[in-house]
């Protein structure tokens, strides 16, 4: 079943269309990678898909369809930080950093899920615990900038999977990490969508990381969406030039 559908989504300054009529089906339950080069309008996609852009010199028309329902990109908004979670490149600048990480968990949970503090301390680490930060009452008690790159994107999934979360979008999760903790958040990713079938949306520019964790592939280029096919589709018959030459850059 089609989960979250973008259709002809535009997002525009006053001099240009940087979201370019994009239109993209995401099923229940897979990890679609999103590619294309740097600047090429990835993260402004799914900001305007999901209501995260305030920006008044931005404005962004389309429909978005979640679980059947058909919104605006605006309306989108009400379901982040609950059935969808949205995790940055830099999981630092998601934490406040005068309050501990326990508390900044403990606070989004009370108010997404209407739980008591307690109850909410005990979701959250559990949470920790499934997502392997086994010093639990150590991460709990630390400010971000105590935690290493790795660990707070085990916290930032963590919390997403404890809101609820049905469906991630994670942009450049990786990029900020050297290449082991890399490895090990790309199969927590994979885990996560394994095990509680949650939909994962994998925003890189990086070929080599997105064959190994993607079902499918969409390039975009200038704001527009170029290719999309499944992910051996995209590796063994790329159509588009800009797809040939990503992956020849794989391979150099
Ligand atoms: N708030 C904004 N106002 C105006 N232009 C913007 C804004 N945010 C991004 N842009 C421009 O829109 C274009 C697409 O940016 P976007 O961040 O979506 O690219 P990207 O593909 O995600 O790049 P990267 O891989 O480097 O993160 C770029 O030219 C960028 O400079």
């Amino acid at each position: 079943m089609n989960q979250f559908v973008i259709e002809d989504l535009i997002v525009g300054s006053a001099a240009r269309k940087l979201v370019d009529s994009v239109n993209l089906s995401v099923e229940e339950g897979e990890i679609i990678a999103i590619t294309g080069k740097s600047g090429s309008g990835k993260t402004l996609t799914f900001m305007g898909a999901t209501g995260l852009l305030t920006s008044k010199e931005l404005t962004v028309t389309g429909k978005i369809k979640w679980n059947s329902e058909y919104y605006t990109p605006s309306e989108m908004n009400t379901f982040l930080g609950k059935e969808i979670s949205y995790v940055m490149q830099n999981p630092m600048t998601a934490f406040n950093p005068v309050i501990t990480i326990g508390s900044h968990c403990r606070e989004t949970l009370m108010e997404h899920l209407k739980v008591s503090k307690k109850e909410a301390d005990k979701i959250v680490i559990d949470w920790f615990y499934k997502l392997n930060l086994n010093d639990t009452k150590r991460v709990y008690k630390s400010y971000c900038y105590e935690l290493s790159g790795g660990m707070l994107q085990r916290v930032m999934l963590a919390l997403a999977m404890a809101v609820g979360s049905k469906m991630i979008i994670a942009d450049e999760p990786t990029t900020a990490l050297d290449t082991i903790t890399q490895k090990k958040i790309l199969s927590e990713f994979i885990r996560i969508n394994k095990e509680y079938g949650v939909t994962i949306i994998f925003i890189s520019h990086d070929f080599g990381i997105i064959s190994q964790i993607a079902n499918h592939i969409a390039v975009i280029s200038d704001g527009k969406l170029i290719e999309y096919g499944s992910t051996e589709k995209i590796l063994t018959a790329p159509e588009k030039e800009l797809t040939i030459k990503m992956l020849k850059e794989l391979c150099v």
